[in-house]
Protein backbone atom coordinates (compact mmCIF):
# COMPACT_ATOMS: atom_id res chain seq x y z
CA UNK A 1 0.00 0.00 0.00
CA UNK A 2 1.16 3.31 -0.96
CA UNK A 3 2.29 5.71 1.65
CA UNK A 4 2.16 8.77 0.29
CA UNK A 5 -0.32 11.60 2.09
CA UNK A 6 -0.82 15.07 1.37
CA UNK A 7 0.66 15.88 4.54
CA UNK A 8 3.75 13.57 3.75
CA UNK A 9 4.44 15.28 0.47
CA UNK A 10 4.36 18.76 2.34
CA UNK A 11 6.74 20.86 4.56
CA UNK A 12 7.16 20.58 8.11
CA UNK A 13 5.35 23.68 8.27
CA UNK A 14 2.73 22.02 5.82
CA UNK A 15 2.56 19.53 8.20
CA UNK A 16 1.99 21.97 11.16
CA UNK A 17 -1.03 24.09 8.96
CA UNK A 18 -3.26 21.10 8.30
CA UNK A 19 -2.57 19.89 11.55
CA UNK A 20 -6.42 19.20 13.24
CA UNK A 21 -4.62 20.43 16.23
CA UNK A 22 -3.41 23.70 14.45
CA UNK A 23 -6.51 24.27 13.37
CA UNK A 24 -8.14 24.08 17.14
CA UNK A 25 -9.94 27.55 17.86
CA UNK A 26 -8.53 30.12 19.92
CA UNK A 27 -10.90 30.79 22.75
CA UNK A 28 -13.35 33.75 23.00
CA UNK A 29 -12.20 36.31 26.09
CA UNK A 30 -13.83 39.24 27.43
CA UNK A 31 -10.48 40.81 28.01
CA UNK A 32 -9.65 41.66 24.37
CA UNK A 33 -11.94 41.30 21.42
CA UNK A 34 -8.74 39.89 19.07
CA UNK A 35 -9.68 38.03 16.26
CA UNK A 36 -8.18 34.57 15.52
CA UNK A 37 -6.68 33.75 11.81
CA UNK A 38 -10.20 34.23 9.51
CA UNK A 39 -9.50 31.42 7.63
CA UNK A 40 -8.70 28.71 10.81
CA UNK A 41 -12.08 29.73 12.61
CA UNK A 42 -15.92 28.89 11.85
CA UNK A 43 -18.01 31.37 10.64
CA UNK A 44 -20.31 30.25 13.53
CA UNK A 45 -17.93 31.37 16.41
CA UNK A 46 -17.27 34.60 13.87
CA UNK A 47 -21.04 35.44 13.96
CA UNK A 48 -20.85 34.81 17.43
CA UNK A 49 -18.08 37.79 17.63
CA UNK A 50 -19.60 39.96 15.23
CA UNK A 51 -22.72 39.89 17.13
CA UNK A 52 -20.68 40.67 20.04
CA UNK A 53 -19.46 43.54 18.25
CA UNK A 54 -22.92 44.37 17.24
CA UNK A 55 -21.88 44.41 13.59
CA UNK A 56 -23.96 42.15 12.15
CA UNK A 57 -25.62 43.54 9.66
CA UNK A 58 -28.50 42.53 7.29
CA UNK A 59 -26.16 40.60 5.58
CA UNK A 60 -25.48 36.48 5.87
CA UNK A 61 -22.82 37.42 8.07
CA UNK A 62 -19.65 38.00 6.11
CA UNK A 63 -19.56 41.50 4.35
CA UNK A 64 -19.95 42.94 8.24
CA UNK A 65 -17.21 41.27 9.03
CA UNK A 66 -14.81 42.12 6.11
CA UNK A 67 -15.82 45.40 6.78
CA UNK A 68 -14.87 45.27 10.86
CA UNK A 69 -11.28 45.45 10.16
CA UNK A 70 -10.27 48.59 12.43
CA UNK A 71 -11.54 45.51 14.79
CA UNK A 72 -8.65 42.79 14.02
CA UNK A 73 -5.46 42.80 15.51
CA UNK A 74 -2.14 43.18 13.45
CA UNK A 75 -1.14 40.04 13.55
CA UNK A 76 -4.77 39.36 11.99
CA UNK A 77 -4.14 41.42 9.00
CA UNK A 78 -0.66 40.51 8.30
CA UNK A 79 -2.03 37.12 8.08
CA UNK A 80 -4.66 37.44 5.82
CA UNK A 81 -2.46 39.69 3.27
CA UNK A 82 -0.03 37.12 3.07
CA UNK A 83 -2.12 34.14 2.36
CA UNK A 84 -4.07 32.91 -0.51
CA UNK A 85 -6.87 30.48 -1.39
CA UNK A 86 -7.35 28.06 -4.26
CA UNK A 87 -10.44 26.50 -5.13
CA UNK A 88 -10.14 23.79 -7.87
CA UNK A 89 -13.57 22.85 -9.14
CA UNK A 90 -12.46 19.27 -10.84
CA UNK A 91 -15.10 18.32 -13.45
CA UNK A 92 -15.66 21.67 -13.81
CA UNK A 93 -17.49 21.17 -17.32
CA UNK A 94 -20.10 19.08 -15.42
CA UNK A 95 -23.49 19.41 -14.30
CA UNK A 96 -23.33 20.25 -10.94
CA UNK A 97 -20.20 22.68 -10.87
CA UNK A 98 -22.48 24.67 -13.30
CA UNK A 99 -25.23 24.29 -11.38
CA UNK A 100 -24.17 24.73 -7.98
CA UNK A 101 -20.51 25.01 -7.39
CA UNK A 102 -19.75 28.17 -9.25
CA UNK A 103 -22.62 29.84 -8.18
CA UNK A 104 -22.23 29.73 -4.53
CA UNK A 105 -18.35 30.63 -5.00
CA UNK A 106 -20.19 33.95 -6.67
CA UNK A 107 -22.38 33.94 -4.07
CA UNK A 108 -19.41 34.00 -1.23
CA UNK A 109 -17.11 36.24 -3.02
CA UNK A 110 -20.48 38.62 -3.42
CA UNK A 111 -21.28 38.13 0.14
CA UNK A 112 -17.84 39.18 1.52
CA UNK A 113 -17.61 35.60 2.28
CA UNK A 114 -13.80 34.66 0.71
CA UNK A 115 -10.38 35.94 1.48
CA UNK A 116 -9.23 38.91 -0.02
CA UNK A 117 -6.83 36.82 -2.46
CA UNK A 118 -8.35 33.99 -3.79
CA UNK A 119 -8.31 32.42 -7.22
CA UNK A 120 -10.83 29.37 -8.70
CA UNK A 121 -9.61 26.71 -10.92
CA UNK A 122 -11.61 25.09 -13.54
CA UNK A 123 -10.16 21.62 -14.17
CA UNK A 124 -11.51 18.93 -16.53
CA UNK A 125 -10.87 17.42 -20.03
CA UNK A 126 -12.60 19.27 -21.78
CA UNK A 127 -10.61 21.99 -24.12
CA UNK A 128 -11.58 25.50 -22.82
CA UNK A 129 -10.04 28.69 -22.59
CA UNK A 130 -9.99 30.93 -19.33
CA UNK A 131 -12.62 33.05 -21.21
CA UNK A 132 -14.59 30.55 -22.43
CA UNK A 133 -15.20 29.12 -18.64
CA UNK A 134 -15.62 32.55 -17.60
CA UNK A 135 -18.36 32.40 -20.02
CA UNK A 136 -19.93 29.33 -19.09
CA UNK A 137 -19.98 30.36 -15.44
CA UNK A 138 -21.62 33.65 -16.05
CA UNK A 139 -24.33 32.43 -17.39
CA UNK A 140 -25.40 30.50 -14.18
CA UNK A 141 -24.57 33.20 -11.56
CA UNK A 142 -26.67 35.53 -10.06
CA UNK A 143 -26.74 37.95 -7.48
CA UNK A 144 -28.70 38.71 -4.21
CA UNK A 145 -32.15 40.56 -4.55
CA UNK A 146 -31.65 42.76 -2.37
CA UNK A 147 -28.17 43.70 -3.27
CA UNK A 148 -28.76 43.93 -7.49
CA UNK A 149 -27.02 47.05 -7.65
CA UNK A 150 -23.65 46.84 -7.61
CA UNK A 151 -23.96 42.87 -9.80
CA UNK A 152 -22.61 43.23 -12.91
CA UNK A 153 -18.94 45.01 -11.52
CA UNK A 154 -18.88 41.78 -8.63
CA UNK A 155 -19.51 39.20 -11.66
CA UNK A 156 -16.94 41.00 -13.40
CA UNK A 157 -14.51 40.81 -10.64
CA UNK A 158 -15.24 37.46 -9.41
CA UNK A 159 -14.66 36.33 -13.34
CA UNK A 160 -11.54 37.80 -13.34
CA UNK A 161 -10.27 35.36 -10.61
CA UNK A 162 -11.45 32.49 -12.70
CA UNK A 163 -9.33 30.35 -14.72
CA UNK A 164 -9.30 27.09 -16.74
CA UNK A 165 -6.76 24.56 -16.58
CA UNK A 166 -7.97 21.05 -19.25
CA UNK A 167 -6.04 17.87 -17.97
CA UNK A 168 -6.57 14.09 -17.68
CA UNK A 169 -7.96 13.06 -14.03
CA UNK A 170 -5.50 10.42 -13.64
CA UNK A 171 -2.33 12.09 -15.41
CA UNK A 172 -0.22 13.38 -12.17
CA UNK A 173 1.69 15.81 -15.13
CA UNK A 174 -1.16 18.12 -15.49
CA UNK A 175 -1.74 18.15 -12.12
CA UNK A 176 2.19 19.33 -12.14
CA UNK A 177 0.91 21.83 -14.61
CA UNK A 178 -2.20 22.55 -12.59
CA UNK A 179 0.22 23.17 -9.60
CA UNK A 180 2.35 25.72 -11.49
CA UNK A 181 -0.56 27.76 -12.71
CA UNK A 182 -1.62 27.79 -8.81
CA UNK A 183 1.75 28.74 -7.75
CA UNK A 184 1.59 31.94 -10.46
CA UNK A 185 -1.09 32.62 -8.33
CA UNK A 186 -0.03 32.79 -4.96
CA UNK A 187 2.46 34.24 -6.05
CA UNK A 188 5.18 33.03 -2.96
CA UNK A 189 2.38 33.42 -0.40
CA UNK A 190 1.25 30.97 2.16
CA UNK A 191 -1.25 29.15 0.09
CA UNK A 192 -4.55 27.26 0.74
CA UNK A 193 -5.96 24.66 -1.94
CA UNK A 194 -9.51 23.28 -1.94
CA UNK A 195 -10.38 21.20 -4.36
CA UNK A 196 -13.84 19.86 -4.69
CA UNK A 197 -14.22 16.73 -6.76
CA UNK A 198 -17.44 17.41 -8.70
CA UNK A 199 -16.73 14.31 -10.77
CA UNK A 200 -18.02 10.76 -11.05
CA UNK A 201 -16.67 8.61 -8.10
CA UNK A 202 -14.61 5.80 -10.27
CA UNK A 203 -12.00 8.42 -10.83
CA UNK A 204 -12.16 10.32 -7.14
CA UNK A 205 -9.22 8.27 -6.35
CA UNK A 206 -7.00 9.14 -9.30
CA UNK A 207 -7.64 12.77 -9.21
CA UNK A 208 -6.57 12.39 -5.01
CA UNK A 209 -3.32 10.98 -5.79
CA UNK A 210 -2.54 13.25 -8.55
CA UNK A 211 -3.27 16.41 -6.97
CA UNK A 212 -1.64 14.83 -3.66
CA UNK A 213 1.67 14.35 -5.31
CA UNK A 214 1.76 16.71 -7.42
CA UNK A 215 -0.39 19.78 -6.48
CA UNK A 216 -0.88 20.03 -2.75
CA UNK A 217 -0.39 22.84 -0.50
CA UNK A 218 3.51 23.30 0.48
CA UNK A 219 3.45 25.72 3.03
CA UNK A 220 -0.79 25.90 4.27
CA UNK A 221 -3.34 23.68 3.93
CA UNK A 222 -4.77 21.35 1.46
CA UNK A 223 -8.59 20.18 2.13
CA UNK A 224 -11.00 18.00 -0.88
CA UNK A 225 -14.37 18.08 -1.19
CA UNK A 226 -15.91 14.36 -1.96
CA UNK A 227 -19.23 14.35 -3.71
CA UNK A 228 -21.77 11.75 -3.26
CA UNK A 229 -21.84 8.43 -3.80
CA UNK A 230 -19.77 7.39 -0.92
CA UNK A 231 -19.83 3.89 -2.76
CA UNK A 232 -22.20 1.25 -3.40
CA UNK A 233 -22.48 -0.49 -0.25
CA UNK A 234 -20.10 -1.22 2.82
CA UNK A 235 -17.68 -3.03 0.84
CA UNK A 236 -16.94 -0.54 -1.61
CA UNK A 237 -17.68 2.79 0.93
CA UNK A 238 -14.95 0.94 3.10
CA UNK A 239 -12.70 0.44 -0.36
CA UNK A 240 -13.23 4.10 -1.10
CA UNK A 241 -12.10 5.39 2.27
CA UNK A 242 -9.22 3.02 2.23
CA UNK A 243 -8.07 4.38 -1.12
CA UNK A 244 -8.71 7.97 -0.30
CA UNK A 245 -6.77 7.84 2.96
CA UNK A 246 -3.75 6.26 1.37
CA UNK A 247 -2.86 10.53 -0.11
CA UNK A 248 -5.23 12.33 2.67
CA UNK A 249 -5.87 12.24 6.55
CA UNK A 250 -9.58 12.40 7.64
CA UNK A 251 -9.17 16.15 8.48
CA UNK A 252 -8.26 16.75 4.96
CA UNK A 253 -11.50 14.86 3.78
CA UNK A 254 -14.88 16.78 3.79
CA UNK A 255 -17.94 14.57 2.14
CA UNK A 256 -20.29 16.45 1.32
CA UNK A 257 -24.07 15.96 1.98
CA UNK A 258 -25.69 18.96 0.42
CA UNK A 259 -28.93 18.12 3.11
CA UNK A 260 -27.08 18.77 6.10
CA UNK A 261 -26.20 22.36 4.47
CA UNK A 262 -30.22 23.19 4.05
CA UNK A 263 -31.31 26.40 6.22
CA UNK A 264 -33.87 23.99 7.81
CA UNK A 265 -32.04 20.86 8.47
CA UNK A 266 -29.71 23.66 10.25
CA UNK A 267 -32.43 24.63 12.10
CA UNK A 268 -33.27 21.12 13.47
CA UNK A 269 -31.05 21.22 16.14
CA UNK A 270 -31.51 25.06 17.30
CA UNK A 271 -35.65 24.22 17.46
CA UNK A 272 -35.02 21.33 19.78
CA UNK A 273 -32.46 22.29 21.64
CA UNK A 274 -32.91 25.40 22.68
CA UNK A 275 -36.56 25.58 23.26
CA UNK A 276 -37.91 24.16 26.38
CA UNK A 277 -40.92 22.93 25.09
CA UNK A 278 -40.05 20.83 22.46
CA UNK A 279 -36.94 18.22 24.04
CA UNK A 280 -39.07 16.77 27.11
CA UNK A 281 -41.89 15.84 23.72
CA UNK A 282 -38.78 14.26 22.00
CA UNK A 283 -38.69 10.48 23.15
CA UNK A 284 -41.14 7.54 22.51
CA UNK A 285 -43.34 9.01 25.64
CA UNK A 286 -44.76 11.75 23.22
CA UNK A 287 -43.97 10.79 19.67
CA UNK A 288 -45.74 7.94 18.13
CA UNK A 289 -43.68 8.65 14.43
CA UNK A 290 -41.65 10.31 12.71
CA UNK A 291 -41.49 10.79 9.03
CA UNK A 292 -39.08 12.13 6.56
CA UNK A 293 -40.21 12.43 3.10
CA UNK A 294 -38.48 13.48 -0.20
CA UNK A 295 -40.20 14.05 -3.49
CA UNK A 296 -39.39 15.34 -6.69
CA UNK A 297 -41.65 16.47 -9.52
CA UNK A 298 -38.89 15.36 -12.30
CA UNK A 299 -37.22 12.11 -13.38
CA UNK A 300 -33.96 11.04 -13.92
CA UNK A 301 -33.53 12.84 -16.89
CA UNK A 302 -30.22 13.68 -18.01
CA UNK A 303 -29.14 11.13 -14.97
CA UNK A 304 -30.12 8.05 -16.21
CA UNK A 305 -26.59 6.42 -16.35
CA UNK A 306 -25.59 7.48 -13.03
CA UNK A 307 -28.72 6.93 -11.55
CA UNK A 308 -29.35 3.64 -12.88
CA UNK A 309 -26.40 2.20 -10.77
CA UNK A 310 -27.33 3.45 -7.76
CA UNK A 311 -30.76 4.03 -7.42
CA UNK A 312 -33.09 6.36 -4.72
CA UNK A 313 -32.32 4.05 -1.71
CA UNK A 314 -28.46 5.12 -2.16
CA UNK A 315 -29.55 8.47 -4.29
CA UNK A 316 -31.65 10.03 -1.35
CA UNK A 317 -32.27 7.45 2.11
CA UNK A 318 -28.80 6.54 2.80
CA UNK A 319 -28.06 10.12 2.73
CA UNK A 320 -29.69 12.70 2.82
CA UNK A 321 -32.69 11.06 4.58
CA UNK A 322 -30.69 9.16 7.47
CA UNK A 323 -28.32 12.54 8.10
CA UNK A 324 -31.41 14.00 8.97
CA UNK A 325 -32.79 11.20 10.94
CA UNK A 326 -29.20 11.33 12.83
CA UNK A 327 -30.06 15.08 13.39
CA UNK A 328 -33.37 14.66 14.71
CA UNK A 329 -32.94 11.67 17.19
CA UNK A 330 -29.56 11.85 18.67
CA UNK A 331 -28.67 12.91 21.79
CA UNK A 332 -27.48 16.29 23.22
CA UNK A 333 -24.21 16.51 21.94
CA UNK A 334 -22.24 17.76 24.81
CA UNK A 335 -20.90 21.14 22.74
CA UNK A 336 -21.56 22.16 19.42
CA UNK A 337 -18.09 21.49 18.26
CA UNK A 338 -18.22 19.11 14.91
CA UNK A 339 -16.60 16.29 17.00
CA UNK A 340 -18.96 16.02 19.60
CA UNK A 341 -22.02 16.25 17.32
CA UNK A 342 -20.44 13.88 14.77
CA UNK A 343 -20.11 11.50 17.67
CA UNK A 344 -23.68 11.78 18.68
CA UNK A 345 -24.65 11.43 15.07
CA UNK A 346 -22.83 7.87 14.83
CA UNK A 347 -23.86 6.72 17.95
CA UNK A 348 -27.92 6.97 16.90
CA UNK A 349 -26.84 5.33 13.70
CA UNK A 350 -25.19 2.43 15.84
CA UNK A 351 -28.20 2.05 17.73
CA UNK A 352 -30.34 1.29 14.39
CA UNK A 353 -31.67 -1.38 13.64
CA UNK A 354 -30.24 -2.85 9.91
CA UNK A 355 -33.43 -2.19 7.08
CA UNK A 356 -35.23 -5.54 6.52
CA UNK A 357 -36.68 -6.05 3.06
CA UNK A 358 -39.54 -6.93 4.84
CA UNK A 359 -39.92 -2.89 6.19
CA UNK A 360 -39.56 -1.44 2.33
CA UNK A 361 -41.28 -1.19 -0.41
CA UNK A 362 -40.19 0.16 -4.26
CA UNK A 363 -41.31 1.23 -7.18
CA UNK A 364 -40.40 2.67 -10.89
CA UNK A 365 -42.22 5.37 -12.72
CA UNK A 366 -44.00 4.21 -15.71
CA UNK A 367 -45.04 6.51 -18.95
CA UNK A 368 -47.83 8.80 -18.58
CA UNK A 369 -49.97 11.46 -20.50
CA UNK A 370 -51.49 14.19 -18.93
CA UNK A 371 -53.37 17.42 -20.75
CA UNK A 372 -51.80 16.41 -23.59
CA UNK A 373 -48.21 15.95 -22.79
CA UNK A 374 -46.45 12.80 -22.46
CA UNK A 375 -44.19 11.67 -19.87
CA UNK A 376 -41.63 9.83 -20.08
CA UNK A 377 -41.11 6.19 -18.31
CA UNK A 378 -37.62 5.71 -16.24
CA UNK A 379 -36.78 2.74 -18.82
CA UNK A 380 -37.55 5.00 -21.72
CA UNK A 381 -34.56 7.01 -20.82
CA UNK A 382 -32.18 5.58 -23.26
CA UNK A 383 -29.22 5.23 -20.82
CA UNK A 384 -31.17 2.98 -18.79
CA UNK A 385 -31.44 -0.51 -19.30
CA UNK A 386 -34.96 -1.75 -20.56
CA UNK A 387 -35.20 -3.79 -17.58
CA UNK A 388 -33.84 -1.91 -15.00
CA UNK A 389 -35.60 -2.93 -12.01
CA UNK A 390 -33.86 -0.02 -10.27
CA UNK A 391 -36.21 1.82 -7.75
CA UNK A 392 -36.91 5.02 -8.02
CA UNK A 393 -39.62 5.29 -5.46
CA UNK A 394 -38.62 3.50 -2.18
CA UNK A 395 -40.52 3.71 1.40
CA UNK A 396 -39.23 2.26 4.63
CA UNK A 397 -39.67 1.80 8.21
CA UNK A 398 -36.80 1.93 10.58
CA UNK A 399 -36.23 1.44 14.18
CA UNK A 400 -34.06 2.75 17.01
CA UNK A 401 -32.95 0.45 19.75
CA UNK A 402 -32.21 2.70 22.46
CA UNK A 403 -34.70 3.90 25.58
CA UNK A 404 -35.51 7.24 23.61
CA UNK A 405 -36.97 5.61 20.84
CA UNK A 406 -38.26 2.37 21.12
CA UNK A 407 -40.83 1.37 19.23
CA UNK A 408 -40.84 4.63 17.49
CA UNK A 409 -41.26 3.95 13.36
CA UNK A 410 -38.86 6.54 11.45
CA UNK A 411 -40.75 6.19 8.17
CA UNK A 412 -38.99 7.48 4.95
CA UNK A 413 -40.34 7.77 1.51
CA UNK A 414 -38.59 9.10 -1.52
CA UNK A 415 -39.31 9.06 -5.07
CA UNK A 416 -38.75 10.88 -8.60
CA UNK A 417 -41.46 11.86 -10.85
CA UNK A 418 -44.32 12.49 -8.34
CA UNK A 419 -46.60 15.00 -8.37
CA UNK A 420 -44.82 17.32 -6.23
CA UNK A 421 -41.60 18.66 -5.01
CA UNK A 422 -40.79 19.16 -1.41
CA UNK A 423 -38.96 17.76 1.37
CA UNK A 424 -40.24 17.57 4.89
CA UNK A 425 -39.61 16.08 8.49
CA UNK A 426 -43.13 15.41 10.14
CA UNK A 427 -43.24 14.67 13.91
CA UNK A 428 -46.93 12.61 15.11
CA UNK A 429 -47.17 12.82 18.71
CA UNK A 430 -49.79 10.48 20.78
CA UNK A 431 -53.38 11.14 21.56
CA UNK A 432 -53.98 13.05 24.70
CA UNK A 433 -54.76 10.21 27.15
CA UNK A 434 -58.59 10.33 28.04
CA UNK A 435 -59.32 13.36 25.44
CA UNK A 436 -62.19 15.28 26.94
CA UNK A 437 -62.80 16.58 23.80
CA UNK A 438 -63.34 13.61 22.09
CA UNK A 439 -67.14 13.78 20.39
CA UNK A 440 -66.29 17.34 19.49
CA UNK A 441 -63.69 16.46 16.64
CA UNK A 442 -65.89 15.99 13.44
CA UNK A 443 -63.25 14.04 11.77
CA UNK A 444 -61.76 11.11 13.08
CA UNK A 445 -60.01 11.18 16.23
CA UNK A 446 -56.96 9.99 14.75
CA UNK A 447 -56.43 12.55 12.88
CA UNK A 448 -56.65 14.98 15.52
CA UNK A 449 -52.65 14.55 17.23
CA UNK A 450 -50.42 17.22 17.14
CA UNK A 451 -48.17 17.29 14.05
CA UNK A 452 -44.99 18.95 13.92
CA UNK A 453 -43.52 19.49 10.33
CA UNK A 454 -40.42 21.25 9.62
CA UNK A 455 -40.36 21.88 5.76
CA UNK A 456 -37.20 21.63 4.40
CA UNK A 457 -37.89 23.04 0.77
CA UNK A 458 -39.77 24.36 -1.05
CA UNK A 459 -41.48 27.40 1.00
CA UNK A 460 -39.16 26.54 3.92
CA UNK A 461 -41.43 26.85 7.59
CA UNK A 462 -42.03 25.12 10.59
CA UNK A 463 -45.74 24.35 11.58
CA UNK A 464 -47.49 23.02 14.77
CA UNK A 465 -50.79 21.44 13.99
CA UNK A 466 -52.95 21.91 17.00
CA UNK A 467 -56.38 21.76 17.74
CA UNK A 468 -58.55 24.57 18.65
CA UNK A 469 -62.18 25.62 18.99
CA UNK A 470 -64.12 26.88 16.17
CA UNK A 471 -65.42 30.67 16.91
CA UNK A 472 -69.19 30.42 17.55
CA UNK A 473 -72.14 29.48 20.04
CA UNK A 474 -71.52 25.78 19.64
CA UNK A 475 -68.10 23.62 20.79
CA UNK A 476 -66.87 21.97 17.61
CA UNK A 477 -62.88 21.50 17.43
CA UNK A 478 -61.08 22.29 14.06
CA UNK A 479 -57.12 21.66 13.49
CA UNK A 480 -54.92 24.92 12.39
CA UNK A 481 -51.48 25.71 12.28
CA UNK A 482 -49.23 27.83 14.28
CA UNK A 483 -46.86 28.50 11.43
CA UNK A 484 -43.58 29.71 11.12
CA UNK A 485 -43.28 30.69 7.08
CA UNK A 486 -39.29 32.04 6.62
CA UNK A 487 -40.86 33.87 3.47
CA UNK A 488 -43.15 36.28 6.14
CA UNK A 489 -40.30 36.28 8.84
CA UNK A 490 -37.23 36.64 7.36
CA UNK A 491 -38.02 38.15 3.84
CA UNK A 492 -33.99 37.74 2.64
CA UNK A 493 -32.91 34.83 0.33
CA UNK A 494 -32.16 31.89 1.95
CA UNK A 495 -28.58 30.86 1.26
CA UNK A 496 -27.87 27.79 -0.97
CA UNK A 497 -26.95 24.87 1.44
CA UNK A 498 -23.68 24.70 -1.11
CA UNK A 499 -22.93 28.32 -0.03
CA UNK A 500 -22.61 27.08 3.63
CA UNK A 501 -20.99 23.87 2.94
CA UNK A 502 -18.03 25.11 0.54
CA UNK A 503 -17.37 27.78 3.31
CA UNK A 504 -17.75 25.51 6.44
CA UNK A 505 -14.63 23.68 4.25
CA UNK A 506 -12.57 26.40 3.69
CA UNK A 507 -13.18 27.85 7.28
CA UNK A 508 -12.56 24.05 8.46
CA UNK A 509 -15.27 23.40 10.14
CA UNK A 510 -16.47 19.79 9.90
CA UNK A 511 -19.69 19.98 11.49
CA UNK A 512 -21.88 19.57 8.67
CA UNK A 513 -19.52 17.24 7.17
CA UNK A 514 -19.48 13.16 7.26
CA UNK A 515 -17.20 11.73 9.49
CA UNK A 516 -15.96 8.18 7.84
CA UNK A 517 -17.41 6.05 10.90
CA UNK A 518 -20.77 7.70 10.11
CA UNK A 519 -20.87 6.37 6.68
CA UNK A 520 -19.96 3.70 7.81
CA UNK A 521 -23.13 3.16 10.42
CA UNK A 522 -24.94 4.68 7.19
CA UNK A 523 -24.00 1.88 4.92
CA UNK A 524 -23.99 -1.13 7.66
CA UNK A 525 -27.80 0.05 7.85
CA UNK A 526 -28.79 -0.27 4.38
CA UNK A 527 -26.47 -2.87 3.08
CA UNK A 528 -27.99 -5.96 3.76
CA UNK A 529 -31.40 -5.11 2.33
CA UNK A 530 -30.18 -3.18 -0.51
CA UNK A 531 -28.34 -6.75 -1.24
CA UNK A 532 -31.27 -8.81 -0.76
CA UNK A 533 -33.32 -6.67 -3.31
CA UNK A 534 -30.87 -6.76 -5.71
CA UNK A 535 -30.45 -10.75 -5.14
CA UNK A 536 -33.73 -11.60 -5.03
CA UNK A 537 -34.14 -9.30 -8.20
CA UNK A 538 -37.50 -7.49 -6.38
CA UNK A 539 -39.46 -6.07 -9.07
CA UNK A 540 -40.60 -2.28 -8.64
CA UNK A 541 -44.13 -1.50 -8.33
CA UNK A 542 -44.99 0.74 -11.13
CA UNK A 543 -46.43 4.19 -10.57
CA UNK A 544 -47.53 6.68 -13.32
CA UNK A 545 -45.14 9.96 -13.55
CA UNK A 546 -47.11 12.79 -11.86
CA UNK A 547 -49.02 10.59 -9.50
CA UNK A 548 -47.94 10.12 -5.18
CA UNK A 549 -46.11 7.11 -6.14
CA UNK A 550 -46.96 3.36 -5.46
CA UNK A 551 -49.67 2.31 -3.17
CA UNK A 552 -47.52 -0.07 -1.43
CA UNK A 553 -46.06 2.55 0.68
CA UNK A 554 -49.74 2.85 2.33
CA UNK A 555 -49.92 -0.64 3.23
CA UNK A 556 -45.92 -0.35 4.82
CA UNK A 557 -47.36 2.71 6.91
CA UNK A 558 -50.61 1.25 8.00
CA UNK A 559 -49.00 -2.01 9.17
CA UNK A 560 -47.16 0.64 11.47
CA UNK A 561 -50.71 2.19 12.34
CA UNK A 562 -49.20 5.12 10.49
CA UNK A 563 -50.93 7.50 8.17
CA UNK A 564 -48.29 9.44 5.55
CA UNK A 565 -48.91 13.19 6.60
CA UNK A 566 -48.14 14.20 3.52
CA UNK A 567 -51.26 13.19 2.04
CA UNK A 568 -53.58 14.62 4.24
CA UNK A 569 -52.09 18.04 3.78
CA UNK A 570 -53.24 17.72 -0.41
N1 LIG B 1 -25.68 16.91 -10.77
C1 LIG B 1 -26.25 16.90 -9.59
O1 LIG B 1 -27.34 17.47 -9.39
C2 LIG B 1 -25.61 16.20 -8.44
C3 LIG B 1 -24.39 15.55 -8.59
N2 LIG B 1 -23.80 14.95 -7.51
C4 LIG B 1 -22.50 14.29 -7.64
O2 LIG B 1 -21.54 15.25 -8.06
C5 LIG B 1 -20.60 14.69 -8.95
C6 LIG B 1 -20.64 15.44 -10.26
O3 LIG B 1 -21.94 15.38 -10.80
P1 LIG B 1 -22.28 15.93 -12.25
O4 LIG B 1 -21.70 17.28 -12.46
O5 LIG B 1 -23.73 15.71 -12.43
O6 LIG B 1 -21.48 14.89 -13.15
P2 LIG B 1 -21.19 14.92 -14.68
O7 LIG B 1 -21.62 13.61 -15.26
O8 LIG B 1 -21.69 16.16 -15.33
O9 LIG B 1 -19.60 14.87 -14.68
C7 LIG B 1 -18.77 15.98 -14.34
C8 LIG B 1 -17.59 16.03 -15.29
O10 LIG B 1 -16.80 14.87 -15.13
C9 LIG B 1 -16.29 14.44 -16.39
N3 LIG B 1 -16.75 13.06 -16.62
C10 LIG B 1 -18.02 12.63 -16.77
N4 LIG B 1 -18.05 11.30 -16.95
C11 LIG B 1 -16.78 10.89 -16.90
C12 LIG B 1 -16.16 9.61 -17.01
N5 LIG B 1 -16.87 8.49 -17.18
N6 LIG B 1 -14.82 9.55 -16.91
C13 LIG B 1 -14.10 10.66 -16.70
N7 LIG B 1 -14.65 11.88 -16.61
C14 LIG B 1 -15.96 11.99 -16.69
C15 LIG B 1 -16.84 15.37 -17.42
O11 LIG B 1 -15.87 16.39 -17.69
P3 LIG B 1 -14.82 16.29 -18.89
O12 LIG B 1 -15.35 15.37 -19.92
O13 LIG B 1 -14.71 17.71 -19.36
O14 LIG B 1 -13.58 15.81 -18.24
C16 LIG B 1 -18.02 16.03 -16.74
O15 LIG B 1 -18.24 17.34 -17.20
C17 LIG B 1 -20.99 13.21 -9.08
O16 LIG B 1 -20.27 12.48 -8.13
C18 LIG B 1 -22.46 13.21 -8.70
O17 LIG B 1 -22.88 11.97 -8.20
C19 LIG B 1 -24.37 15.01 -6.27
C20 LIG B 1 -25.56 15.64 -6.06
C21 LIG B 1 -26.30 16.25 -7.13
O1 LIG C 1 -28.13 14.41 -4.11
C1 LIG C 1 -29.08 14.55 -4.85
O2 LIG C 1 -29.93 15.55 -4.59
C2 LIG C 1 -30.80 16.02 -5.61
C3 LIG C 1 -31.88 16.83 -4.89
O3 LIG C 1 -31.28 17.93 -4.27
P1 LIG C 1 -32.17 19.24 -3.98
O4 LIG C 1 -31.27 20.09 -3.18
O5 LIG C 1 -32.50 19.81 -5.32
O6 LIG C 1 -33.37 18.79 -3.26
C4 LIG C 1 -31.40 14.90 -6.41
O7 LIG C 1 -32.12 15.44 -7.51
C5 LIG C 1 -30.31 14.01 -6.93
O8 LIG C 1 -30.88 12.88 -7.57
C6 LIG C 1 -29.43 13.52 -5.82
O9 LIG C 1 -28.28 12.89 -6.37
Amino acid sequence: MATHTMIAHSSSSALAASSPLKETLPLFTTRSLTFPRKSSFSRFRLRFFAEKLSQLDSSNGCASLQDSGEHLTEEHDTKEESSTLSITVVGASGDLAKKKIFPALFALFYEGCLPQDFSVFGYARTKLTHEELRVMISRTLTCRIDQRENCVDKMDQFLKRCFYHSGQYNSEDDFAELNTKLKEKEEGKLSNRLYYLSIPPNIFVDVVRCASLRASSVNGWTRVIVEKPFGRDSESSGELTRCLKQYLTEEQIFRIDHYLGKELVENLSVLRFSNLVFEPLWSRNYIRNVQLIFSEDFGTEGRGGYFDQYGIIRDIMQNHLLQILALFAMETPVSLDAEDIRSEKVKVLRSMKPLLLQDMIVGQYKGHSKGGKAYPGYTDDPTVPKNSLTPTFAAAAMFINNARWDGVPFLMKAGKALHTRGAEIRVQFRHVPGNLYKKNFATDLDKATNELVIRVQPDEGIYLRINNKVPGLGMRLDRSDLNLLYRSRYPREIPDAYERLLLDAIEGERRLFIRSDELDAAWDLFTPALKELEQKKIVPELYPYGSRGPVGAHYLASKYNVRWGDLEDA
